[in-house]
């Protein structure tokens, strides 16, 4: 028997909560008559925000309070930002749909200085992320890096506040805010790397849910699935966490994929990368394959701790 109503479990952040609208009138247009509602909820890695997040524990802190909703029935669904979810799920969930990705770019934020290259010599740069910390340096080893956490909102407020010449924020969450006006520039491949997944906004559902995953599927883009598959089939082959600096970006042609895959190191600012083709049935040997070419370069010594 096929649900009549759909809950979907989600963070409050701003961001958040238009990506769950999204997918809730993305699901209303493909199923008519369907209900679809929002269950808000606080998760841990919204409430600590004093601390970087790889030390406490890392991406999982946003999944879990939507998880245990899904399993104690209260929600059919949750929907993330896919560069949140880490490289392999908990047991029993499975990611049904993933939508079509947007501007997977990093936009260079600031009021003062149009980008990276024009930055004042020792500029101080906000960003927590140890991908976005390892190629500022790479780049301008001269900056001052210094952390950033909290919500795009928050984020963009610290900026205004003085406390940071630039910060560094996905384009697509600024996007999806209304906020394009704020990207002053666009760190985009290949000279820069993005996240495993980034910009593209995944559905998470409980596995053994059969007419639940069959609704949540129409959603699914297949070209964006090809290509994050292969992202983050490379961030697991290298260990997938996010205490590493990671960064990874595949591109869909009628060719099939390119990868093109980062380690680096935040200290040093020392980057590896590499890259390869593939077909496009066959992401998952394709990222293995970019882990591979980042080992043979080195890549255990940047990912050891
Ligand atoms: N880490 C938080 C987060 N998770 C997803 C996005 C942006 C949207 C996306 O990549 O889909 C952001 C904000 C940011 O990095 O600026």
């Amino acid at each position: 028997m096929s649900p009549t109503a759909l809950r979907i479990a989600t963070r409050k952040s701003a961001l958040a909560l238009w990506q769950a609208e999204h997918v809730a009138g993305l699901l209303r247009a493909a199923h008519p008559g369907l209900r679809v509602e929002l269950v808000p909820l606080s998760t841990r890695g919204d409430e600590i925000l004093d601390k970087p997040l790889a030390s406490v524990g890392g991406k999982g802190l946003f999944l879990k309070e939507l998880e245990v909703a899904m399993l104690e029935g209260r929600a059919e669904l949750a929907v993330h930002s896919l560069k949140d979810v880490p490289a392999e799920l908990e047991p029993g969930f499975t990611l049904p749909a993933m939508l079509p990705r947007a501007d997977a770019a990093d936009a260079f934020v600031s009021n003062d200085h149009a980008g990276l290259a024009t930055l004042p010599h020792g500029a101080r740069v906000g960003t927590s992320s140890l991908r976005r910390q390892a190629q500022l340096r790479a780049m301008r080893p001269d900056l001052t890096l210094l952390d950033l956490r909290g919500n795009v909102g928050t984020r963009l407020q610290k900026l205004d506040a003085g406390h940071y010449d630039a910060i560094v924020l996905a384009c697509a969450g600024l996007e999806r805010l209304g906020l394009h006006d704020r990207i002053r520039a666009r760190l985009s491949a290949p000279s820069w790397l993005p996240a495993p997944g980034q910009a593209a906004i995944a559905i998470e559902a409980c596995a053994d849910h059969a007419a639940i995953l069959e609704l949540l599927a129409v959603l699914d883009d297949a070209e964006t699935r090809q290509a994050v598959t292969a992202e983050r089939a490379m961030n697991h082959a290298l260990g997938g966490s996010c205490t590493v600096p990671v960064g990874a970006w595949c591109t869909v042609t009628e060719h099939g994929l390119h990868l093109r895959g980062m380690v680096g190191d935040v200290a040093s600012g020392r980057l590896l990368i590499a890259e390869a083709a593939g077909d496009s049935a066959e992401p998952v040997p394709l990222g293995k394959q970019v882990a591979e070419l980042l080992f043979a370069q080195g890549a255990a010594a940047f990912l050891g701790s």
